[in-house]
């Protein structure tokens, strides 16, 4: 009898042994199956599912139970095992794969090697430094160089002896932790922002709030919240707020007396950070309950430091000057970078004591190199020239609208009342290079003629004005000889403060009079009309023209006869 449609439904075929059956016994029939024929198992289960597009992907050799997909635990890809490999698991055998799938992973048109049956992928040197460039754009991490570096403690923070030496009153503060309220003065970049995030951790620790205010953009209103945290917080935690405004010096009068009761009483200690002179940018009476901290323009060795720090922390290497870099066509997969020592060395000049213009022009330095060119064919070397050309230098050395345009002008000045033509000259190119607006300069060089040369050689102030015209005229970069010469002339010319210091007489005679001021004697006043003609102006004057011989008439006020200006 054939076998019914419904019994022939149930038979199944054994997918190791391809034995037909009833489903029944398939499950008894496997196991011993599986016992007796492991070892044909795998071909057997490769023809089948390979043969009947089956499901089923069967166990590998030397499994102990069959295994379906449900159950079958994903075997991790070989590259990922190797992306991160155990050290202590480390074969040879396994390193060499390791290079070969990393290689494969990041090399295209690769060198393959072949060394005997280890057959190797390696990538070229511009790879290379592809791969590096990769890796240096992550340490960037999109944050500028100068923010990543910004030292957490005072290990860390360079320079700056005079206030943080081991003896200063600063530092004694710091460690017994009674940070009073403090001005911050130093140029831009010296550390001011860093110096306040120090105190601030450090006193963190004792039960302390740090809060931050920019000047640029709080408002009073801001200031006013502040402080209102800063009472709940002492009323209801007995903690102490430290608030650091940054640029301080650009609060106005109203938004500095804010502060004024509160740094008073204690319930914020301020730290103000500012690049301006604080006596001119500061509330007196806010300077008076703030202690002035003044931070320096950070030294060479305090730059080379810095920068040394954050190579070591980009993982580029200083190469010394008989040094040779080495060449990276070997299989290192991480071709080393170099900075060259002089490089180094010049970036930490030209800075000009600003570790962020110097931490920035090392990382547009790098960045440069990683782009260009050049360092495809010959590889990953920082040197001078590319520092150079990394940096503006005339952004550095002058700040036009900051403390270091009067600070210029002033040694200008002085150099040629000194009869010192070098440092005028010197000053002179600070300033032009430094972006200065020609026609300020002109303007002090007419005042000098007159208060320091004066009648000692009247055709200086002649020279002056020219000069000045001149510049009108043509502007710079052409107007800078201009400016040179007349720098020189004045410089070269005999001195006479005689019509300054005179008329500097007067005016303090004018300011220190007491009661109205004298009237102008009738003689000497002009008597355009018939009126004043009757009120006696102009009565008894000698007009001196008409004298052959020296005319006695008094000009002064009767009160004031006799004094002398000159
Ligand atoms: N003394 C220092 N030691 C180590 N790094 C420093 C030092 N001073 C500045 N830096 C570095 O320079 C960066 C800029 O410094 P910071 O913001 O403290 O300067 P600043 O004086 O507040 O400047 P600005 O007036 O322009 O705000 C910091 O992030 C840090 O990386």
């Amino acid at each position: 009898m054939a076998p019914s449609g419904g019994s022939s439904d149930n038979v199944v075929q054994c997918p190791v042994c391809a034995l037909e059956m009833p489903a029944a016994n398939i499950n008894s029939h496997l196991d011993s199956c599986l016992d007796t024929k492991p070892s044909g198992a795998t071909s057997k289960k490769r023809r089948l599912s390979s043969h009947e597009g089956s499901e089923i992907h069967g166990k590998t050799a030397g499994s102990a139970a069959p295994s379906f997909p449900m159950f079958q635990k994903p075997k991790p890809a070989e590259h990922i095992q190797e992306e991160a490999p155990s050290k202590s698991m480390a074969s040879p055998k396994r390193t060499a794969m390791n290079h070969k799938w990393k290689d494969i992973h990041v090399a295209s048109n690769s060198e393959v090697i072949k060394k005997g049956q280890d057959e190797r992928v390696l990538p070229t040197q511009s790879e290379n430094i592809q791969i590096n460039g990769r890796k240096m754009a992550e340490k960037f991490d999109g944050k500028p160089l100068a923010d990543r570096m910004r030292p957490g403690t005072l290990h860390d923070y360079m320079g700056q002896e005079k206030v943080l030496g081991e003896d200063t009153m600063l530092r004694k503060l710091l460690k017994a932790n009674d940070v009073p309220s403090v001005i911050l003065w130093g140029p831009p970049g010296c550390g001011k922002t860093t110096l306040a995030h120090i105190i601030a951790k450090n006193t963190n620790k004792n039960n302390t709030r740090f809060v931050t205010l920019s000047a640029t953009s709080a408002s009073t209103n801001d200031v006013r919240e502040v402080i209102k945290q800063a009472q709940n917080e002492i009323k209801l935690f007995r903690r102490k707020t430290i608030l650091f405004v940054d640029e301080i010096h650009r609060f106005n009068k109203t938004q500095q007396d804010t502060f004024l009761p509160h740094v008073e009483c204690g319930t914020i200690t301020l730290i103000g950070a500012t690049t301006e002179n604080p006596s001119f940018q500061v509330n007196t009476a806010l300077l008076s309950r703030c202690r002035v901290i003044v931070l320096e323009k950070l030294s060479v060795e305090a730059m080379e430091a810095i920068l040394k720090r954050a190579v070591d922390s980009l993982g580029i290497q200083v190469l010394g000057e008989d040094e040779q870099a080495e060449c990276s066509s070997s299989d290192a997969s991480e071709p080393p970078m170099y900075i060259e020592a002089k490089a180094l060395t010049t970036l930490a000049h030209l800075c000009d004591g600003d570790a962020r213009t110097g931490l920035n022009g090392l990382q547009l330095s790098v960045q440069a190199r990683l782009a260009g060119e050049d360092t495809q064919k010959h590889g990953m070397i920082i040197k001078e020239e590319h520092i150079k050309e990394g940096l503006q230098r005339s952004h550095i050395l002058y700040d036009r609208a900051g403390e270091e345009h009067y600070n210029c002008i002033s040694a200008l000045h002085k150099s040629m009342r000194g009869s010192d033509q070098n440092a005028s000259l010197y000053w002179l190119g600070r300033m032009l290079e430094g972006g200065e607006n020609p026609l300020y300069v002109a303007r002090r060089l007419v005042r000098f003629a007159s208060e320091d040369i004066g009648l000692a050689d009247p055709l200086a102030l002649t020279q002056a004005v020219s000069a000045y015209q001149a510049c009108h005229f043509i502007g710079m970069p052409e107007c800078e000889v201009i400016l040179a010469q007349c720098v020189m002339y004045l410089a070269q010319a005999p001195k006479s403060i005689a019509a300054y210091s005179a008329y500097n007489k007067v005016k303090e005679c004018l300011k220190n009079h007491k009661g109205p001021l004298p009237p102008v004697p009738l003689h000497l006043r002009n008597a355009p009309t018939k009126l004043m003609k009757n009120l006696g102006y102009g009565k008894g004057y000698k007009y001196n023209p008409m004298f052959s011989e020296p005319v006695n008439q008094d000009y002064l006020p009767p009160e004031l006869k006799g004094t002398k200006f000159v």
